[in-house]
């Protein structure tokens, strides 16, 4: 591997080469003839349509066919991408990426659906990126290829890995979401080749930007394609689509794929590919995810989740709640009575800064708990969460999934529990075994369930805002239930709703008033039915509901934990009292004593959170001996941590047939990338168990993993696996016997290796990041320089979004490189002056599942202080070598906007490298 990284390096000095004969008008022949060679083996070598390259064996007809490509480095792929992937150790392909990446390359529309967590992104990232670099695209040309995806988080999630894979290509990318400025957007949307965009924000650019052309684009991509094609979207990409050109290339990803003809004639596809790649799996979750239910009264659902989170503290967890105001009111309550385990929320009533910043805290903690709307269930790639709690039912089985895939993801194991109310247990059970969701039901251990009801009675007695943050969710709760299509599930009326109201603190229950429509018979006319459920300010309550908009006092928030965090500075040494409040009765005495202080009161709570996770952070470098020894609420912590699990005990299990097999190669597949890891070299083990298939070419078929056709991958599960799949299940069995608890698979070691790399390599990547920001600096200083001497009329715009570490040498030669710009801008003023597209502005802006907050333009910017790395992480990104062309940052990328606007002095910027710094530090 090492010798391979020598190797990129050699190369990158003739990219640079390449890029800097590109800027001067003139193409290298070597990319000429790189380009020809690969339209030639595309066209000889692509797979049969209607195959499904998973099913073509290795070696087979590897002159010609990249069909049967188990590494990147065996696809029809440019250098430049082929050193990107190589620089971001991705090596062998995965499955999705083994069927759809040959027919993708080839050009052709593709469908894919595969299990969460197993490499869809770079299944349409590849193809787009090598179809313009084909294309020999420049910024002249407009829009080349568009991504949209349904969240914003998901959109600066792919943004980055789109920056992995461009690492060494010159091609301009931009990334447009909702709640940043649409002006700076505007300012350079018209230059960039690639976007990665929400619907929302997208369509507002096409409405209102003059200049932004997308007549030529040659690649749409929908993630999350069945999301995205739902009815929340429908206007919004309709009239996307409606301003895009019918020639054009189409990939539709997701884990729940849409089949509806419907839907995909609204997107005039050609004759697509269907790729379902774990379409004949046993279940649709990832295998190494294990997931059980538990049936809990609704007035006991925050008792099993407080103790749920006091007996995980160690853990990685994802809370889903059903509304932004529940995910409020749980994560203020919880975070006043202290858990003992760092809080966060993300819902789409936080501002943009904050939502990004919660973002990236969570990919960096080992242990947290976020609490989330749906927002946070599809695409997102925390690495390493070990539990994925659904505390409310999930509206069907395809958002079950999508949460659950939050955790067990590439390679990694996880856990999920679901929480049901009796009311919804058959009809949602019924739903997930239709899915072929293996569920185990488990109950929680009354000797460590632990009540909160009281902790939070007295916090709300005091405590007026969290009380109205209590009312809300609580109507905010029984409205999302009144207005869920599948009544068998959600039934409103069968809610113990004055309990539920006691069990979060409330003294009274809010009155409300839900309309039903009842069919009066057979054939009979349907007729509206009143619904009344609580006391009595249930219309006025119900309507605040509706006109809230969702705005949060965000900054609030923030102020108050910079508050906090001076209080505790000026306090000197952190008290020790009062942490990690481990009984109710403590808890709710430190919440009373938190709320009657008042202001104070705030600042004593946010003390000692600071405190808690200052021992929290302790106990993590600990090993389990050291944490017992210290004292206080950290031995308890310890305590609790140790006894984790012991809540959730298992009732009975109920899983269905498990493929060992599946298993079996993933560790293959493991072991297999390990060794690419240790030596690039070295011949894989080929362990694989080859089946022949027939022909399968002319047939549209579904696959397994392995690409084996059905019927022989089923003869052989039933007869070659039998045994070993009924032991691993007795072994589970007598473990779970033994124990007594839900049954836990030993996390396996190399999980913490990636994550551990992972972590390496994102900062790797910010020290580059820092380098090059303190380079641009530099060089604007260089500029301005020349520029006050008359040798230069222009500023030269700051250039990010290589995330290389050692570009040291071409960027210095960049330098000189100057001026091909200028002729371009000019034409791109051109361009700007032809003017913007009419067209109507379809739909809402809204991208997230829970209602989100709309396309407001708060301009709250990258700011944010106390964010992590993501929120300064450039929105823009110039793939390949820097370039100072003195263009006004034509097509350059810039590390956000406030580093890329000419404006900015350098003292701002050099603020900013510090900021930076000091961030990482
Ligand atoms: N070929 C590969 N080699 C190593 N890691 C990979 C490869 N492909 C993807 N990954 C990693 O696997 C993880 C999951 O990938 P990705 O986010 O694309 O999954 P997904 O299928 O899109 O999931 P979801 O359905 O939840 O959106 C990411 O961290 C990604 O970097």
């Amino acid at each position: 591997m090492a010798g391979e990284e020598q190797q990129i390096k050699k190369r990158k000095k003739g990219h640079a080469q390449q890029h800097q004969l590109k800027r001067q008008g003139r193409r290298s022949y070597k990319e000429d003839q790189e380009i020809a060679e690969l339209e030639q083996r595309l066209r000889d070598g692509a797979p049969p349509r209607g195959s499904n390259p998973l099913a073509a064996q290795e070696g087979a007809g590897a002159t010609t066919s990249y069909a049967a490509a188990r590494t990147f480095d065996e696809l029809p792929l440019s250098q430049y991408t082929k050193d990107s992937l190589k620089k971001h150790k991705f090596v062998t392909l995965t499955a999705v990426q083994r069927a759809t990446l040959p027919h993708a390359l080839a050009g052709r529309d593709v469908l894919g659906a595969a299990k969460t967590g197993s490499g869809k992104t770079l299944s349409f990232l590849i193809p787009l990126v090598e179809k313009l670099y084909r294309a020999k695209w420049t910024r002249l040309d407009g829009l080349g290829a568009l991504v949209l995806t349904p969240t914003r988080e998901l959109a600066v999630q792919i943004f980055e890995e789109l920056r992995k894979v461009g690492h060494f290509h010159d091609l301009s990318a931009g990334l447009l979401i909702g709640g940043k400025a649409v002006a700076e957007e505007a300012a350079r949307v018209h230059r960039m080749a690639l976007l990665v965009a929400t619907p929302g924000r997208l369509l507002q650019h096409m409405d209102e930007t003059p200049g932004f052309d997308t007549s030529g684009l040659q690649v749409l991509v929908l993630d999350e394609a069945d999301r995205i094609l739902d009815m929340g979207f429908a206007a919004t990409l309709d009239a996307i689509v409606a301003n895009l050109p019918k020639e054009r290339q189409t990939l539709l990803f997701s884990a729940t794929q849409t089949k509806s003809v419907r839907d995909l004639a609204r997107l005039s596809l050609t004759d697509p590919e269907y790729l379902a790649v774990h379409a004949e799996a046993a279940t649709p979750t990832p295998l190494k995810l294990q997931q059980a239910y538990m049936v809990v009264d609704l007035d006991k659902k925050m008792d099993v989740l407080w103790s749920f989170i006091r007996t995980h503290l160690k853990a990685k967890t994802i809370i889903f709640l059903s509304t932004c105001k529940q995910v409020r009111f749980v994560f203020e309550a919880f975070r006043k009575l202290r858990p003992g385990v760092p809080l966060r929320c993300l819902h789409g009533g936080l501002k943009q800064a904050r939502r990004t910043s919660v973002f990236y805290e969570f990919c960096n903690e080992k242990a947290m708990v976020l609490i989330a709307t749906d927002i946070a269930a599809r695409g997102l790639d925390f690495p390493t969460v070990d539990w994925v709690v659904q505390a409310d039912c999930p509206e069907d089985a395809a958002t079950y999934i999508h949460r659950v895939g939050r955790t067990a993801r590439y390679m990694s194991s996880g856990r999920a529990l679901l929480l049901l109310l009796p009311s919804e247990r058959g009809g949602m059970l019924k739903l997930l075994e239709d899915a072929k969701v293996p569920l185990t039901q488990i109950r929680p251990n009354p000797s460590k369930q632990q009540t909160v009801t009281p902790a939070l009675q007295a916090l709300l007695s005091k405590d007026q805002e969290l009380k109205d943050f209590a009312q809300k969710a609580l109507t905010a709760y029984l409205r999302s239930v009144f207005l869920q299509p599948k009544k068998d599930v959600f039934d409103v009326t069968q809610l113990p709703v004055e309990d539920f109201a006691a069990s979060i603190g409330l003294a009274s229950v809010p009155k409300l008033r839900f309309l039903r429509r009842v069919k009066s018979g057979p054939g009979g006319k349907s007729r509206e039915e009143v619904i009344e459920v609580g006391g009595k300010a249930a219309l006025q309550e119900e309507e605040e509901q509706a006109e809230d908009s969702e705005e949060e006092e965000d900054g609030g928030e923030e102020e108050e934990q910079e508050e906090d965090a001076a209080a505790a500075r000026r306090a000197g040494a952190a008290s020790t009292s009062g942490r990690a409040s481990a009984s109710p009765a403590a808890a709710a005495a430190a919440a009373a004593a938190a709320a009657a202080g008042g202001k104070k009161g705030k600042r004593a709570a946010g003390l000692e959170e600071l405190e808690e996770q200052q021992a929290a952070k302790k106990l993590k470098g600990k090993d389990g001996g050291a944490r017992k020894a210290n004292g206080g609420a950290a031995a308890e912590a310890a305590g609790n941590e140790d006894d984790e699990d012991d809540f959730l005990v298992v009732k009975k299990r109920n899983v269905f047939a498990e493929p060992e097999e599946e298993e079996r190669l993933m560790k293959e597949a493991a072991a297999a990338a390990e060794a690419d890891g240790e030596d690039g070299k070295k011949k894989k083990k080929k362990k694989k168990q080859k089946i022949k298939v027939g022909s399968v070419s002319g047939n549209r078929m579904v696959f397994d993993e392995q690409g084996n056709a059905l019927d022989p991958l089923a003869q052989l599960a039933k007869e070659g696996l039998g045994d070993e799949a009924a032991e691993a299940a007795a072994a589970a069995e007598a473990l779970s016997a033994r124990e007594g608890v839900y049954v836990v698979a030993s996390r396996p070691e190399e999980r913490f290796k990636i994550a551990a790399d992972l972590m390496r390599r994102r900062d790797k990547e910010d020290r580059a990041r820092l380098k090059q920001l303190k380079k641009e600096i530099k060089l604007e200083k260089k500029a301005r320089a020349r520029a006050a001497t008359g040798l230069e009329e222009q500023g030269p715009v700051a250039t990010l979004g290589r995330g290389s570490d050692d570009d040291e040498e071409e960027e210095e030669d960049d330098d000189d490189e100057g001026g091909s710009g200028s002729e371009e801008e000019e034409e791109d003023e051109g361009r700007r002056r032809r003017g913007g597209r009419g067209g109507r502005r379809g739909g809402d802006d809204s991208e997230d599942g829970d209602g989100g907050e709309g396309s407001s333009d708060d301009d709250d910017g990258d700011g944010g202080d106390g964010q992590r790395r993501g929120t300064k992480r450039p929105e823009v990104a110039h793939f390949g070598m820097a370039r100072k062309d003195g263009g006004a940052g034509a097509g350059a990328g810039a590390a956000g906007a406030k580093a890329a606007a000419p404006a900015t002095s350098l003292a701002e910027q050099e603020a900013l490298a510090l900021k930076l710094l000091s961030m990482r530090r």
